[in-house]
């Protein structure tokens, strides 16, 4: 597998050097030896016999911590403490906390915080259940609930393991569009329990982001929670994954001159995202995709166990295409990866029509990485945030969620999520379009914005908000 992020690629020491032994110009000409180079130096503790201080090393792609370590260890009067790379230091004891909204400072504080005061509010929203929206958090925080059984490209990791990355989706509800979010990992991959879990915790949110919930049971979770619940129910690997590939390939296919009902689209991996996009695709008039996943290409010429590949053979290849990967990329123009790391030859895109666009969204290792296959393509764009053209949910969620509190919606619709996409590509001017350039960085603040304006527009010309937010 390929290295994770540039990140791996820095290490903090904590080196105890004996004041008698101990030279340090040594160990840095030792650490740059074994290929690495000291670009911070912490004093963390000095004493008459011992100082231990903390080196930040980079290093390049020939050297590894481990032969850092190993140079050093063998000098005399050094002792390694400890090794951490930057990654894991920013996850020590989680990457979130709680903050009250308002201090108690005094008696008079504390009785309206907390009792008697409080009771007053609480019989109002007994009396009226609406008014929990004006008077609690629901107004403003989604829960992002994964079972922990599709995290990432990581696969089937349990809830414990998701943790990391859905303490990551809240910050970026919060950073980009002020929205508090909650992860919240199930200790249970039952299809009811999950349901059941969610439709007992609903009363604190005012939207439900699911996430990293594997097909096929997150299709079942998703729409059962829609028709029970009142507040937004979303998966962000099937929609807003859709949304912002949607909107990549819009302006993919504009730079290259095609049209999206004229191209051969390949989608490999029919799980939550591939089934998602392949029906936005369609909805948008694309007429030319064929499906591939392990087995190899969806076909009509078979049966298929679950009803979600069934539905897919029945309403992609009209060719009817057999065969693998190598067969389903002969000849077409796109080639949308969300499926496993490294699965992507150079071959395979040779075998691709004239100025191929390959998108390779699996993460965190793509299909193909951009170095080894940029040569050959029109555009690239992966999921990840070190590669241009970043094709990620995260261009969606936080702007589709802000749009659709502020307007109170009970559901994200289908025109909400079309709004999302055309305000995602809207972002990309004419002129910046460029085939590093097809989709906005997350960072570019009028994502958000942009986002949230045309999805509460869709919300109240679709006739689902329930208020009209202020401009
Ligand atoms: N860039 C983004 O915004 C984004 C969003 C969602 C998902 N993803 C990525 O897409 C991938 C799938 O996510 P998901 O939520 O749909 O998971 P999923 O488990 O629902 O589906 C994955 C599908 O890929 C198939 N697959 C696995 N290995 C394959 C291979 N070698 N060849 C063909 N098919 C293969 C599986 O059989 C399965 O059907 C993950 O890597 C995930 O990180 C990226
Ligand atoms: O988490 C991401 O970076 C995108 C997506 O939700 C994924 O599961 O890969
Ligand atoms: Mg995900």
């Amino acid at each position: 597998m390929q290295g994770t992020s540039l990140d791996r690629k820095t290490i903090i020491l904590r080196l105890e050097l004996s004041t008698k032994l101990a030279n340090f110009s040594r160990a840095a000409s030792t650490i740059e030896q074994a290929g690495g180079d000291v670009v911070a130096i912490d004093i963390i503790q000095t004493g008459k016999d011992r100082t231990v201080r903390d080196l930040t090393v980079k290093f390049g792609e020939g050297g590894s911590s481990e032969q850092i370590v190993a140079a050093l260890d063998a000098l005399e009067g050094i002792r390694v403490v400890n090794v951490s790379d930057r990654t894991f230091l920013l996850h020590l004891g989680g990457k979130l906390t709680v903050q009250p909204k308002t201090p108690i400072q005094n008696r008079d504080d504390l009785s309206r915080v907390y009792t008697p005061d409080v009771a007053r509010v609480c019989e109002a929203i007994h009396a009226d259940p609406a008014k929990a929206f004006n008077l609690t958090i629901k107004r403003n925080t989604v829960a992002v609930v994964t079972d922990g059984s599709a995290v990432l490209g990581l696969g089937n990791i349990g809830p414990h393991a998701a943790m990391p990355v859905m303490e990551g989706k809240a910050i970026l509800f919060k950073q980009f569009a002020e929205v508090d979010a909650f992860p919240i990992c199930l200790d249970t991959q039952d299809t009811e329990q999950i349901i059941a879990s969610v439709k007992a915790i609903a009363p604190a949110f005012g939207g439900i982001n699911l996430e990293d919930i594997a097909a096929p049971r997150c299709f079942e979770i998703e729409q059962r929670l829609r028709e029970e619940l009142d507040i937004p129910v979303f998966h962000d690997d099937q929609h807003g994954t859709s949304v912002v590939l949607y909107a990549g390939l819009l302006n993919a296919l504009k730079l290259a001159g095609k049209r999206l009902e004229d191209v051969r689209i390949v989608v490999c991996g029919i799980g939550a995202a591939g089934t998602a996009c392949t029906k936005m695709l369609l909805a948008g008039g694309a007429r030319h995709i064929v499906g591939v996943d392990r087995d190899g290409i969806l076909t009509a010429d078979r049966s298929y166990a679950h009803p979600m590949w069934q539905w897919y053979a029945e309403h992609t290849n009209a060719e009817r295409r057999n065969g693998g990967l190598a067969e389903a990329v002969q000849g077409a123009d796109v080639f949308i990866g969300v499926s496993a790391g490294g699965i992507l030859t150079r071959a395979h895109i040779q075998s691709m029509a004239n100025e191929p666009i390959v998108f390779a969204m699996a993460n965190p290792h793509p299909e193909i990485l951009p170095e080894q296959a940029e040569d050959l393509v029109a555009v690239l764009a992966t999921g990840r945030s070190d590669y241009p053209n970043q094709i990620n949910n995260v261009l969606c969620f936080p702007g589709i969620f802000r749009g659709a509190l502020d307007c109170r919606a009970p559901l994200i619709n289908e025109p909400m999520k079309l709004a999302a996409a055309e305000a995602i590509a809207s972002v990309v001017s004419e002129e910046e379009l460029s085939r590093h350039y097809i989709i906005p960085s997350v960072f570019n603040q009028r994502v958000v914005e942009e986002v949230r304006r045309r999805v509460v527009q869709a919300a109240i010309d679709s006739g689902v908000a329930r208020r009209r937010p202020h401009e």
